[in-house]
């Protein structure tokens, strides 16, 4: 049997009951094959496949509050600790009640090789809890951040593991969670990323994993001969991602034309209005329906159906497994081209094949929104540092990071003869560093 086959079984039967950490798995190995085959003497004895999908350490926690009637709340908190051969620990924090740690850890796995392919010295990790910040006052978030920091802070350091956001955890989780950390441990210190800006945070932070997204699939069009000037796009999501994934399309002269969150989505043939989205989402915290009623162009349908939509580009930002094998085959049949994540994994393994074996040029998230965790180690430099960039310093550096990790898992894809497969390209170049790190320091 060959290493990854034996490698993949027995991750199988550890994590039997871990189907999107499984997923994850089976994505990366399956296409790291041609990497693994050419050193599968030197990885097998150093058993490089068992120990990378294993988590350095993984903490469950309890994380009891007290809710406005005065009722203790009790919610599991988790950080999974995945892999820091090439610096610190860096992830972020979900806050849903579908988090488990199934969930946590195919998110850190993730991470590893997406931090790795921003070229900069992170390792990978992520946490969160079950916690549900939706319709909670801020007081009882304030109270969850607190509760949950109280525990968190005995294992994370500016050094150590540099949490951030993630869905459900923006500025206002963030900043409770900061002020805890320093009470605690006494350390003003570059903790956790996606600070507020008067307080350690870095300029184009907030905007990065959109920005980023879009500005890999400019380069993506570019290569291939085409340009974001008046394409269709559709995104899913009305969070964090895609509200500046679709700001920045629009920018690049691209029309997009639909968002979602978790109950309905939004078709507006005349565009998106962001204002009036940021206003909607950020602001009042609430659903499509409070756009679809200020917005005359726009329709709001309940359930799902981005996909449907005929458009150039697609890109999904709201969650895991959002695009199925039947929104691909209705991409495909509408004549999209390119589908470029944002989201973590929202394309689910089949869909993914029929895409790029229909020709659709497909960029996974590990690289496509690897814009935002670059932008978090952007800011851990300046915290280190003690000085704050421009908000241009920072976007420049943003794009020319997104420039590079499109030409670099192009490059790798090349160098294994897999033209244009970029889940290949960037899942062999990330892993190709962090492989080489872990031999480099011994069996640890
Ligand atoms: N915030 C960041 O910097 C980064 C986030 N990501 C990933 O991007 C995705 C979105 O994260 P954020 O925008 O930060 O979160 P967020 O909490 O700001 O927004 C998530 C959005 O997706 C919607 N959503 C959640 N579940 C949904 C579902 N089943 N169907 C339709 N919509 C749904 C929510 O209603 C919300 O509008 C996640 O997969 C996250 O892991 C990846 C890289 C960085
Ligand atoms: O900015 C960060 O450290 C984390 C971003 C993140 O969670 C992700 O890339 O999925």
């Amino acid at each position: 049997m060959s290493y990854v086959d034996e490698v993949l079984e027995r991750v199988k039967a550890k994590n039997a009951s871990e189907p999107e950490f499984l997923q994850a798995v089976e994505e990366v190995l399956e296409s790291l094959r041609p990497v693994i085959e050419a050193n599968e003497e030197k990885y097998r004895k150093e058993a490089l496949l068992e120990r990378i999908t294993e988590p350095d350490r993984q903490l469950k926690f309890r994380v009891p509050w007290v809710d406005d009637k005065g009722q203790v709340q009790v919610n599991t908190g988790y950080r999974v600790q995945f892999n820091n051969s090439i610096g610190p620990y860096k992830g972020g924090l979900r806050l849903h009640p579908s988090v488990n740690i199934g969930i946590i850890k195919f998110l850190g796995f993730e991470q590893v090789f997406k931090n790795s392919l921003t070229g900069l010295p992170i390792g990978g990790g992520k946490g969160g809890s079950d916690f549900d910040p939706k319709g909670k006052s801020d007081r009882e978030v304030m109270a969850f951040c607190q509760s949950f920091m109280t525990e968190l802070c005995k294992y994370i350091g500016a050094d150590v593991d540099v949490p951030a956001g993630d869905i459900g955890t923006g500025a206002r989780e963030i900043g409770y969670m900061f002020g805890q950390y320093k009470r605690i441990r006494g350390m003003y210190e570059g903790v956790l990323t996606g600070k507020g800006l008067t307080y350690g945070g870095s300029l184009a932070r907030t905007e990065a994993t959109g920005y980023g997204l879009l500005y890999i699939t400019e380069e993506l069009m570019k290569c291939h001969g085409e340009s974001m000037e008046g394409k269709t796009v559709v995104v899913s999501g009305a969070g964090n991602v895609a509200i500046y994934a679709i700001q920045k399309a629009q920018q690049m002269g691209a029309k997009v034309v639909t968002c979602s969150d978790s109950t309905g989505w939004i078709y507006d043939p005349e565009g998106i209005d962001v204002a009036l989205l940021k206003e909607v989402k950020e602001v009042k915290r609430a659903r499509l329906t409070e756009y679809a009623a200020a917005r005359k162009s726009a329709e709001y349908h309940e359930g799902r159906g981005v996909w449907q939509i005929k458009c150039d580009i697609a890109l999904p930002c709201a969650t895991q497994n959002e695009l199925l094998i039947d929104d691909a085959k209705q991409l495909v049949a509408n004549g999209c081209k390119a589908v470029c994540e944002g989201a973590n994994m929202p394309t689910t393994l089949d869909a993914t094949k029929y895409l790029q074996d229909n020709g659709v040029w497909f960029i996974c998230g590990k690289a496509s929104n690897a814009g935002g965790v670059a932008t978090s180690a952007l800011e851990m430099s300046q915290n280190s540092e003690r000085l704050s960039w421009t908000f241009e310093e920072v976007d420049a550096k943003l794009k020319q990071i997104m420039v590079n990790i499109y030409h670099n898992i192009d490059d790798a894809a090349k160098r294994y003869n897999m033209e244009g497969n970029y889940v290949a390209g960037a899942n062999i170049a990330g892993f190709e560093k962090v492989a080489e790190a872990m031999l480099a320091q011994g069996v640890c």
